[in-house]
């Protein structure tokens, strides 16, 4: 795990920023008929907090959306509603989480660009840990928030459960950032169903992956009650 020194001032300045958000899911886990990245968290849209941290970050990267072609109209009309006018691209989310940040890739040209990919139901992220994502990964090709396991954890193979070393478990977050043309190769792979994030997709290149400290307030919005927790943390964060 690589030390998170927040205070060191690095120069971006030859070096292009991007975030791809994937918001192109249907949150079947969440059971509510508009898919979460949607729902309201005190009275405005997941999404648009998400969006509002890579924004503030220092870095400023340029912001790409990946969102279900269905999505839309009606992502134009919430940020109508709610007078959101931080620019994006938007693209059309695919059938799986890796097809929809293949397609927000695609439009990426620049070959020395470095890119934070980032779910958009995890609203919480610090603006600290997105701006030294990008250095780090800019300086040693990758950077993967995580978080080390503060349950103890077993491993269940058959029938027979094993104590695993709490100590060397980490439980991975996102930004998940890259230098581009590391991206661009791992994604040129065929899909695997155990591509369950950017970095498996990166290490299956033989590529050692670099973890970076997260915080546990980094929720990802997945189930019902994550809901209320994300309100709560959202209006402590706020005082
Ligand atoms: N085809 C997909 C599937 C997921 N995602 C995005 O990947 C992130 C993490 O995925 P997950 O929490 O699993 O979202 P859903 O697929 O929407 O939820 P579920 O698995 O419960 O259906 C989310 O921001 C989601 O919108 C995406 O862009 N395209
Ligand atoms: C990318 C991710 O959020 C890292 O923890 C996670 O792998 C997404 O998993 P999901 O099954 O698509 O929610």
């Amino acid at each position: 795990m690589t030390e998170n020194n927040r205070t060191t001032q690095y120069s971006l300045r030859n070096t292009h920023h991007y975030a791809i958000i994937v918001a192109g899911g249907s949150g079947s886990r969440m059971k509510s008929a508009l898919p979460k990245q949607f729902l309201l968290l005190n009275g405005k849209p997941v999404l648009m907090y998400t969006i509002e941290a890579f924004y503030n970050c220092d870095v400023q990267p340029a912001i790409i959306i990946v969102l279900p072609a269905d999505y839309h109209a009606y992502w134009q009309q919430l940020c109508k509603d709610h007078d959101f006018r931080i620019p994006h691209h938007l693209v059309n989310g695919g059938e799986t989480r890796f097809h929809s940040v293949k397609n927000g890739l695609d439009l990426i040209e620049d070959a020395d660009a470095v890119i934070a990919i980032h779910d958009a139901v995890r609203p919480l992220t610090d603006l600290s840990t997105i701006a030294y994502s990008f250095r780090y990964a800019e300086q040693h090709g990758n950077a993967i928030v995580a978080v080390q396991s503060r349950d103890s954890i077993r491993q269940l193979k058959n029938t027979v459960s094993t104590a695993l070393l709490r100590d060397e478990i980490y439980l991975v977050q996102t930004p998940q950032t890259f230098q581009s043309a590391l991206l661009k190769e791992a994604y040129r792979q065929d899909y695997q169903a155990d591509f369950t994030d950017d970095a498996s997709v990166v290490e299956r290149l033989g590529v050692n992956i670099h973890m970076i400290p997260g915080n546990y307030t980094n929720i990802k919005i997945t189930f019902p009650e994550d809901i209320a927790v994300a309100e709560m943390l959202l209006k402590q964060k706020s005082h």
